[in-house]
């Protein structure tokens, strides 16, 4: 099977006026259609500006980003980006804050609206559509911002952090609700996240970065029993806690003296 992402020995620096700092460092990294890949690490270690340069947001400093087996040269509409933060409008219907980009692309036709309308039932907000965001709370509005991500039909969703700002038992009903519905649509999936749990939770392959610069420092690959399941079931899994421990110890190991920044 073919990569749908590729990262071939890339590095960047970012550049200030005072100096020039190297955030990750001779990245090699291949993605496969459907996978559901985590990065983890300590803070700084250059997760969100891997997602960035996938997202064709700038390009690298060196090496090769492809998407498809071809070179990222800017956003795509393939790749959808999913954030901590819901970035709503307040002004707009949930049903409207859930096209807006299909609107923007000019595709917001009567068959669109029915596919979104079915997304929301889908996550468990039917009759939400004509409300506003101010009347949802915050794990409705995250399931707002995920019909919106997925609305335009991307293959790919890049997920920075997406679950990090919800209380725990909300985190983890959406965590199945996501998992649920990538599989279902067959999508390809990067989460950055630092809730070791949640990676190995919903992920076939964990991927630990090394303090910054950020290069490779292991890849977990999930068993396939555990891939299997939701990740709420993932997590009471016998076999769970092994795994999480064996990414702790690694990053543990990882972070020194300087402890568990993560
Ligand atoms: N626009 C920028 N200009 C200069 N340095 C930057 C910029 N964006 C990020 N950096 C630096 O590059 C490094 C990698 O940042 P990045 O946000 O990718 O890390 P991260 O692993 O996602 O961090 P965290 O886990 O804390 O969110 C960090 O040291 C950060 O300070």
């Amino acid at each position: 099977m073919k990569p749908m992402l590729e990262l071939k020995n890339v590095s960047h620096v970012y550049v200030n006026e005072k100096e020039a700092s190297l955030a990750i460092d001779s990245l090699e990294l291949a993605v496969l259609p459907g996978e559901f890949v985590s990065l983890v690490g300590p803070s700084g270690c250059g997760k969100t500006t891997i997602l960035s340069l996938l997202a064709g947001l700038f390009p690298p400093a060196q090496g090769e980003v492809l998407y498809a087996g071809q070179p990222v040269s800017g956003p795509s509409n393939k790749l959808g980006y999913m954030l901590q933060q819901d970035y709503l409008f307040p002004w707009r219907t949930i049903r409207d804050n859930a096209l807006i980009g299909l609107e923007i692309m000019g595709r917001k036709t009567p068959q669109a609206c029915r596919a979104v309308d079915d997304l929301l039932d889908e996550m468990g907000l039917a009759g939400t559509a004509d409300r506003y965001p101010h009347e949802l709370s915050g794990g409705m509005r995250q399931r707002v911002a995920l019909v919106r991500t997925l609305a335009s039909d991307p293959e790919v969703l890049l997920l920075d952090e997406p679950f990090s700002a919800l209380d725990m038992h909300i985190k983890l009903q959406l965590e199945d609700l996501v998992q649920r519905t990538l599989r279902r649509l067959n999508k390809t999936a990067i989460l950055v996240t630092h809730d070791l749990a949640e990676a190995a939770a919903m992920s076939d392959r964990v991927i630990l970065l090394g303090r910054r610069p950020g290069r490779i420092r292991q890849i977990f690959d999930i068993p396939l029993d555990i891939r299997r399941l939701l990740p709420t079931e993932a997590r009471r899994d016998p076999g769970f806690q092994d795994i999480f421990d064996s990414i702790w110890e690694e990053l543990e190991a990882e972070d020194g003296k300087e402890g568990a920044d993560v």
